[in-house]
């Protein structure tokens, strides 16, 4: 299929830190691609060097068949990280605004009908609750009816009801054809919109892939969590393997233990086996591994390798330095 986006061997480096390192990525038309990853990961600097606000380094990008710098920007809606439009603008004025910008635009009042915004339309930006402020800003990219659409953390802000018509408009878009790349921390969000999810870590796209395969791939297995202070050993006669994650990684709460690859069904053993050995618990929940699993497991990955890599650098150093002084 046309691939609407390409990037290859992307780089860029601010100083010491490494924002991008060789992230190569393909977006088809009509797919919706998430990237995640943690703060400072690379997202924003991605999404920049392919709408052509950052120069990479190095590494080459296209989308909609140019060069970022020399796409056509009619057909090209950016939705940026912080975005302040002027705030003595009414929301509705604020679309017109941007739509007065293209020679063939969207009725403003119909991309206030998108984003759900109709009754705030008279409403000046600044007096827009923090919610509404991002809406109105999704909808000034969409004003162009853009055939590509960048969405850095779109729903960020924006209440439950609220981001679901988001969701909503984005699906619509997608089904009508409009490539979507967006950046989110919302695991739900990633889940429920994107064909195909690229987690970055530390400048790198550590792992791409749909959601499911992702899931497949890297999120471990179903888990049944027992809020105890027993000690793992109590469990050493079921049939199941039994952990205490360690404090801080994955998701398991504090005095949890874990039983590891366990369908529903066996949940009525592993009550039995509590009851008959006189372990007290105080909560059991089950759970499938799902994205924000993946996102754990690899961005802890990446953040383990790079503390042993810096660990081993400043090692080197030393055992230098003492080379040098002995
Ligand atoms: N203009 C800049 N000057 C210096 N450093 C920068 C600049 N832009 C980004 N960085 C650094 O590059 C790294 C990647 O930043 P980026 O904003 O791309 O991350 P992100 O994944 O979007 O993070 P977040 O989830 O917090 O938005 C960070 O360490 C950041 O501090």
């Amino acid at each position: 299929m046309e691939a609407v986006v390409e990037a290859t061997d992307l780089e860029k480096t601010y100083g010491e830190t490494v924002a991008l390192s060789r992230a190569s990525l393909s977006v088809a038309r009509g797919e919706v691609f998430a990237l995640i990853g943690p703060n400072g990961a690379g997202k924003t600097t991605l999404v920049r060097a392919l709408t052509g606000t950052t120069e990479p380094d190095s590494g080459s990008a296209r989308i909609l068949g140019a060069s970022p710098a020399a796409v056509n920007r009619d057909r090209l809606g950016v939705l940026p990280q912080e975005f302040s439009p002027p705030g003595r603008l009414s929301a509705r004025e604020l679309l017109a605004y941007y739509a007065g910008l293209y020679d063939d635009a969207r009725d403003p009042d119909d991309v206030l009908a998108d984003v759900g915004l109709v009754d705030a339309g008279d409403t000046w930006y600044e007096d827009l609750s923090g919610g509404q402020q991002r809406r109105a800003c999704v909808g000034s990219a969409l004003v162009n009816d853009p055939d590509l659409l960048f969405l850095d953390e779109p729903t960020t802000g924006i209440d439950p009801a609220g981001r679901r018509t988001v969701w909503r408009l984005i699906e619509d878009l997608a089904d009508a054809g409009t490539t979507v790349v967006l950046t989110t921390h919302d695991m739900a969000e990633a889940e429920r919109l994107a064909d195909r999810v690229g987690l970055l870590a530390d400048g790198s796209l550590v792992a791409q892939g749909t959601p499911a395969d992702l899931v497949r791939d890297h999120g471990g297995s179903s888990r049944l969590t027992i809020e105890t202070e027993a000690d793992p050993d109590a469990f050493a006669d079921l049939e199941h393997p039994v952990d205490r994650p360690e404090h801080g990684r994955g998701r398991t709460p504090d005095n949890a233990v874990v039983v590891r690859d366990i369908d529903p069904a066996s949940i009525g053993s592993v009550v039995d086996y509590l009851e008959t050995h006189d372990i007290a618990y105080t909560e059991l929940s089950w759970a499938e591994p799902d994205l924000e699993d993946v996102y754990l497991a690899l961005a802890d990955a990446t953040e383990r390798e790079r503390t042993d890599r810096l660990e081993s650098e400043s090692g080197a150093a030393d055992l230098a330095q003492a080379g040098e002084t002995a």
